[in-house]
């Protein structure tokens, strides 16, 4: 569906060249949901801007829906950005306009007559829930309400890709968690293929079926989001899912605990899916002849299932620490023992 092969785009300021996107190479399928996160800096706005034409790479090239988008000018940039809409942070919506005529704008652009425009439109406040707001203007309306006023824009001309530039990043948790539900939505009953980028991890979480994680420029580590929480390599991908487990939040106390627990061992323990319902401990406390109490516990629902990170301090003779471990690796647990060097 899109296809980015060695893309990279340098900017040159006093001088100074740098390179925000460098040599970024992946392929997001069709109806996919495909996050890319990563800290301020990192090239995420820029990679976005490449996808839309916004900015034409200094080189490498993108291919959506199997044609040549970057390098495109004109007329048929102009036609094929149509199929490309986007949603912003901060909604870009037009304040003169109510909430119908900022979702006809893209509409009259494209010259659609002005029946079919009524048509569209009403069917688009309906999907994004909008129903009574119609001739409210933007000042008039909460930031939930705003951007759902930006997605129905952005899908006016029916869009096969829908980017978001930190669509979320605006709003409080809970109306963050009802527009993502709304993505969801429209992923599911449009089939349209979203690219988010986004610094929050629980955007990637909740919706994201996978993600791509930048640093200075590249794609530092991607895959499916239940495999790069459950094993992140790298550093940044690191710091990204300690925010969401919270582990980081609780590193004093672990530091207490290493301090109170001489003996036995601090175990983070990470699984996936239906293992997060079943009684592990307790069968590691039947099985082995160990103590083990819960340091600290969290549980992440994602698309592909739910996510566990559980800290317990096990104590006992080495030797059976040793085969719990093992036990633990045998059923799929990720058990890794923490040290406070
Ligand atoms: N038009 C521009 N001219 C010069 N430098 C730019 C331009 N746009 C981006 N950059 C630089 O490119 C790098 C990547 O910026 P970019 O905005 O893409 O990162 P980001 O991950 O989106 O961060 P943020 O969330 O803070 O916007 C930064 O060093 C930035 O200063």
């Amino acid at each position: 569906m899109i296809s980015i092969k060695e893309l990279r785009k340098e900017f040159t300021v006093e001088d100074k060249k740098i390179v925000a996107v460098d040599d970024v190479t992946l392929d997001i399928k069709r109806g996919e949901i495909f996050g890319v996160i990563g800290y301020s800096g990192a090239g995420k706005s820029t990679f976005i801007r490449l996808l839309n034409g916004l900015e034409q790479p200094t080189s490498g090239e993108v291919f959506i829906n199997g044609k040549r988008f970057s390098h495109m000018k004109g007329e048929s940039l102009r036609q094929a950005r149509q199929k490309v809409s986007m949603i912003f942070q901060h909604f870009n919506l037009l304040w003169s306009r109510t909430v119908e005529e900022n979702i006809a704008f893209p509409l009259e652009i494209a010259g659609v007559s002005k029946e079919e425009r009524y048509d569209r439109v009403q069917n688009l406040i309906e999907l994004v829930g909008l129903q009574g707001r119609e001739k409210a203007y933007p000042s008039q309306l909460s930031g939930g309400q705003k951007q759902r006023v930006g997605i129905a824009r952005a899908l006016a001309n029916e869009p096969d890709v829908l980017l978001g530039d930190e669509a979320t990043s605006a709003l409080d948790p809970e109306t963050t968690d009802a527009i993502l539900d709304l993505l969801v939505d429209i992923n599911e009953r449009l089939g349209i293929t979203i690219v988010l980028i986004t610094h929050e991890m629980h955007v990637i979480q909740k919706i994201c079926h996978r993600v791509a994680v930048m640093e200075a420029g590249r794609i530092v580590e991607m895959g499916k989001v239940l495999d790069v929480f459950q094993n992140p390599q790298q550093s940044v991908t690191k710091r990204f899912v300690s925010q969401l487990t919270g582990v980081k939040d609780t590193l004093p106390t672990l530091e207490m605990l290493f301090d109170n627990y001489p003996s036995g061992s601090l175990i983070q323990l990470t699984f996936v899916g239906k293992k997060t319902e079943e009684p592990i401990l307790t069968e590691l406390i039947r099985n082995f002849q160990v103590s083990a109490s819960v340091v600290h516990g969290h549980i992440n629902e994602t698309k592909d299932g739910p996510y566990g990170t559980l800290i317990v301090h096990i104590d006992g003779a080495e030797s059976q620490i040793h085969e719990a471990l093992q036990f633990l690796q045998s059923i799929d647990v990720k058990a890794e023992v923490l040290s406070n060097e």
